[in-house]
């Protein structure tokens, strides 16, 4: 179900929330809305969802105009970063609910929450209530549940922003695979680029209201459109007035045509990589390097900075 945004402009008083945005999500794929707080993502899920309204725009759900329908009518399934979850139902019954307001068949729901708790890896939770369970466990209650329609598209509001790291890691990875597994057109909103790098097919960096730009997680980290996406979307230094990526720069310990000489300030070893702060006549530059030859390096010597090509 391609989903399709045309000149949505949203405005809070004065403030203009969206500016005049147009976008596709390809149908079956994971698009991440990437970008800083306050950028806008939020308020163009909604929209998407049906949940906020345009102040003027299109919005288009599977080539049929969606601007005007209730969330009910979209086919839909949202998750939330703090899911409400009905406290006194079962997990089961938490994932049933959806099916068993249309008074779909007794028959029918008992597979579909049976399929979809096997889906989330929560079979042996079935009976517990929402408070027996861990965050994670909890979120992905949510997805059985908002799967549980088969809605057309997912559309999920930082699903797993309240969450430790290494939960989050785990969540990302399985929702990855779900992903996978049943191609729903899913719309996530992060403001975490390792999440967006590492879960989506396409990435929507959005700022101030505009699309920076879409593409593909290697498309954005290589070619970024501007200052902005490249400095969002990793590590960046300046290198003679130029933003770079500090493992960009090849580091030499004697003069090479083109390079700058500077002197290590500060070296950093985090695994397999060393960081280094290096002053030159004009500013501190980052520079990493991977394996041995970065451990031969001290603070105080001289080195030569190569920048990359153009
Ligand atoms: N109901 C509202 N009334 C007034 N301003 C609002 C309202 N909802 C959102 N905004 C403003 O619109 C802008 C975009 O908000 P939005 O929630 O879409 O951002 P976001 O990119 O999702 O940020 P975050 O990552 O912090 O959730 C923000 O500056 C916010 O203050």
């Amino acid at each position: 179900m391609t989903i399709d945004v045309r000149n949505v402009t949203k405005r809070y008083g004065d403030f203009v929330a969206l500016d005049d945005i147009n976008l596709t999500v390809q149908s079956g794929a994971l698009t991440a809305l990437l970008g800083p707080s306050g950028g806008g993502k939020s308020t163009l899920l909604r929209i998407i969802a049906g949940l906020d309204t345009a102040d003027s725009g299109v919005v288009s759900i599977d080539g049929s105009d969606a601007t005007k329908l209730p969330p009910q009518k979209r086919n839909v399934g949202f998750v939330f970063q703090h899911y409400a979850a009905f406290k006194h139902m079962s997990v089961a019954k938490n994932v049933a609910f959806g099916l068993e307001i249309r008074k779909r068949p007794k028959k029918e729901i008992k597979a579909k929450v049976d399929e979809l708790l096997a889906l989330v890896h929560l079979t042996q939770f079935a009976d517990r209530l929402p408070s027996q369970l861990s965050g994670g466990q909890r979120q992905r209650m949510a997805l059985a549940r908002a799967l549980a329609v088969e809605p057309s598209v997912l559309l999920l509001d930082e699903p797993f922003g309240a969450l430790d790291a290494k939960v989050r890691k785990e969540l990302r990875d399985w929702l990855r695979r779900l992903h996978d597994e049943v191609h729903v057109t899913t719309v996530f909103v992060t403001h975490d680029q390792e999440e967006a790098l590492e879960v989506a097919d396409e990435i929507v960096v959005i700022n101030d209201g505009r699309i920076e730009q879409v593409g593909s997680p290697d498309q954005l980290y290589d070619e970024p459109a501007n200052d902005f996406v490249m400095s969002f979307l990793g590590p960046v230094t300046t290198l003679e007035g130029r933003l770079v990526r500090p493992h960009d720069i090849d580091l030499s310990d004697r003069s090479v045509g083109g390079a700058v000489a500077g002197r290590i300030q500060r070296s950093t070893r985090v695994g397999f990589e060393t960081r280094f702060e290096v002053r030159t006549h004009a500013e501190d530059v980052a520079v990493s390097v991977t394996g041995a030859h970065g451990r031969t390096l001290r603070v105080g010597d001289e080195v030569w900075l190569v920048p990359p090509a153009v």
